[in-house]
């Protein structure tokens, strides 16, 4: 697969501040890569360097097998960025303001109107063309913002936060769109986000990165082909918290050291599938009614929460 962006040993420091300290790593081409991180981790640094936004101070960038610094005009052309900040003319309507943008790629005035006619009808959104950016909700100006970002027909396109602030619905349709995208027009995505669940059911590839470092990167693929062991969850009716130190000490016992309690359902990672029946009666010797048994094959979640225990700090 062709390597879409190439980060080697890269460090971006602001002041004393290092946000980036020697990150490597790769995204393939035709994939949704995901980029997961605490607050400050260094993820948006890492965006606008790939945009050519910031330059680095050491290391090496490839994007689209271009120079983001030396070759920054050629590359705007064929990237989009939607971050969480829209940066749009507030009173413009959509339709004037995705006329702006295209006229600054420099798209012939036919085509661009033949675009954007095309992308409001994707997105659903041509009754609403004439309306004012100010008087539009989120939904409406993420929508006009991922026509914005993808216009220019672009081959990367870089998602900062995109989807926060839309309503459960909202950001159903907005993945459905990205995944559209993907497949119709073959476009590289690199999203940024914090929410798990997004990217677990959006990405191909999981990068994560913790002060500045790479602590984390795979495909999911792999990811699920290569666990040694397999995770599970069970919703009970009753609450759990009251019987988590004896449930978490009798499953230890069965060789189950990760369990994650919730209030009403326990996760945890089991050896074989085989084990499951003996969780099952730990669980029913506590008079649990259990409502739900679910083999989670992927499990972010973890994933996240072991990369950040301290002793993964590079
Ligand atoms: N323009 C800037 N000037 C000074 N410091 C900056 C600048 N941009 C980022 N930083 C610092 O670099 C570090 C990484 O910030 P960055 O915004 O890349 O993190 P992030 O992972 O995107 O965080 P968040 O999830 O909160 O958006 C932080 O300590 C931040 O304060």
């Amino acid at each position: 697969m062709n390597k879409i962006v190439q980060i080697k040993n890269v460090q971006k420091r602001f002041g004393d501040n290092i946000a980036l300290d020697n990150i490597s790593v790769d995204f393939n081409e035709g994939c949704i890569h995901g980029l997961l991180g605490h607050n400050g981790a260094g993820k948006t640094t890492l965006i606008r360097i790939i945009g050519g936004i910031y330059k680095q101070d050491k290391g090496e960038v490839e994007v689209l097998g271009l120079n983001p610094i030396h070759d920054g005009y050629e590359l705007r052309k064929n990237i989009g960025v939607l971050s969480e900040n829209m940066c749009m003319y507030d009173r413009l309507s959509i339709y004037d303001n995705l006329m702006f943008y295209g006229k600054l790629y420099n798209i012939e005035k036919k085509e661009l109107k033949s675009r954007i006619d095309n992308y409001l009808k994707m997105f659903q959104i041509s009754e609403f063309k004439n309306k004012l950016i100010k008087d539009c909700s989120t939904g409406m100006k993420k929508k006009t913002g991922i026509i914005r970002a993808i216009i220019n027909e672009p081959k990367l396109l870089l998602l900062d936060e995109a989807s926060n602030g839309l309503d459960p619905i909202s950001k159903d349709e907005f993945h459905g769109l990205i995944k559209e995208l993907v497949k119709i027009k073959n476009i590289s995505v690199v999203l940024c986000s914090h929410d798990l669940g997004e990217v677990t059911k959006l990405c191909e590839h999981i990068t994560i990165i913790k002060k500045g470092n790479v602590v984390y990167s795979d495909s999911v693929s792999s990811l699920s082909s290569n666990k040694e062991s397999i995770g599970i969850k069970i919703d009970t009716i009753q609450d759990l918290f009251s019987f988590k130190e004896q449930i978490q000490k009798e499953l230890k016992d069965n060789k189950i050291d990760y369990t994650k309690f919730n209030r009403n359902s326990i996760e945890m990672e089991i050896p074989s599938l085989n084990d499951i029946n003996m969780v099952i009666k730990v669980l029913i010797n506590y008079n649990l009614n259990i409502i739900n048994v679910e083999h989670k094959i992927f499990d972010l979640n973890k994933i996240y929460l072991d990369s950040h225990r301290e002793e993964n700090a590079i």
